[in-house]
């Protein structure tokens, strides 16, 4: 079955254009489906981009907008490219028992990303494992066998601010770490050192209000999160401690390459004249301070959400606005703005924070 796909990948476009490592790979991931004549087989894919569809074979109506019908053939020049399902096709009909190669949009595109910036055709990325041993695995691997490198997760998650080439090279330098349950991880109080990724387990994040204060649980972690950035960005002491709650599997980078590899490309700043502006046009400026420093004083129309209530309050921002945030050094903000990001939301800093901006 591979092999029949294979040699249709070859004939469909930009398909043919990936290496032969990478048609392999994709050779696994797309589905093709035997359509019968009278059913309409883009029902689901019309203004929704999320699949790529080829016609194999059979004959294909479309129905656009402005009443224009093509008749499409899977023998057709045209059919060697995607079915147009932009905002312009209506409707589409089987005009025959027809074939048709559907393949995930985004995965698609993240492969060619991929495979142009590959410099040969299979080229394996390697993360070492502290137990010594070493684990092979090339980029789209990464993206099937761990949630971690989901393509939703390099579409809209930690991830998608970041350039792939950015996540290559972290493939390269993360390390794998096998964990047991009980095992502390991160020590509230202790100094930054690495970031993690979750790829199998569960833990908990426990925080201690005071010095005799005991602890709390705060929220639990699972496969495909991260944790362990809050440190790193801003450049304080862990402010929870983080523990197994089962036996697992942990990927960590080390802080230089943490800074280097997704601090660096996921945090924007701006400067207040910028910010200004932008907020003119509709963006919204978020104060990440304590409230008590927020009601002493805050920049007209900015809304107060402390940096430590950030993840609980995510769920009620707007996808679709952009975020200024903003502390007093800069230093709160990046924390928080990472923090967004990773959840995907459009967010800047001001940059230095209100007391450079001031001076
Ligand atoms: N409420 C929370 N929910 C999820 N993770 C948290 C929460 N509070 C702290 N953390 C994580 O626990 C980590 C402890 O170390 P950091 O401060 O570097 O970064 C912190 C966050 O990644």
């Amino acid at each position: 079955m591979t092999t029949a796909v294979l040699a249709l990948l070859n004939t469909f476009e930009p398909l043919a254009k990936l290496s032969a490592g990478r048609k392999r790979e994709l050779a696994g991931l797309c589905f093709v489906e035997k359509v019968s004549q009278g059913i309409n087989p883009l029902r689901m894919n019309i203004s929704n981009a999320k699949q790529a569809v080829y016609l194999i074979k059979g004959e294909l109506e479309l129905r656009f907008l402005n009443d224009e019908k093509v008749i499409l053939r899977g023998d057709d020049t045209a059919a060697r490219h995607p079915i147009p399902c932009d905002q312009n096709l209506v409707d589409s009909i089987a005009r025959t028992d027809i074939e048709i190669l559907r393949i995930d949009n985004d995965l698609l595109d993240i492969m060619m990303t991929w495979d142009q910036l590959s410099t040969g055709d299979d080229v394996l990325k390697s993360v070492h494992n502290t137990d010594g041993g070493k684990s092979n695995r090339t980029p789209v691997e990464w993206m099937r066998d761990t949630s971690v490198f989901s393509v939703a997760k390099l579409q809209s998650g930690v991830f998608s601010k970041v350039p792939v080439a950015n996540i290559e090279a972290m493939f390269e330098r993360m390390e794998r770490i096998s964990t047991v349950a009980g095992q502390v991880i991160i020590q509230q109080g202790a100094v930054g050192d690495y970031y993690y990724l979750v790829e199998r387990g569960s833990l908990l994040v426990s925080r201690a209000d005071g010095v005799n204060a005991a602890p709390m649980v705060v929220a639990e972690l699972n496969e495909g999160d991260a944790f362990g950035e809050e440190a790193l960005v801003s450049d304080n002491k862990r402010n929870a401690t983080v523990t197994m709650k089962t036996d697992g599997q942990l990927l960590r980078l080390n802080k230089r390459d943490f800074i280097e590899l997704l601090k660096e490309p996921m945090l924007v700043n701006v400067s207040r004249e910028v910010a200004e502006a932008m907020v003119a046009d509709g963006a919204i400026w978020i104060d990440v301070r304590l409230s008590s420093e927020y009601q002493y004083e805050h920049i007209k129309g900015a809304i107060n959400l402390p940096l430590n209530e950030v993840r609980q309050r995510v769920s009620g921002l707007d996808m679709n606005s952009t975020y200024i945030v903003y502390c007093q050094t800069g230093r709160r903000s990046s924390a928080a703005a990472f923090v967004l990001a990773q959840y995907g939301l459009n967010v800047l800093v001001l940059a230095g924070g209100t007391r450079q901006q001031a001076s």
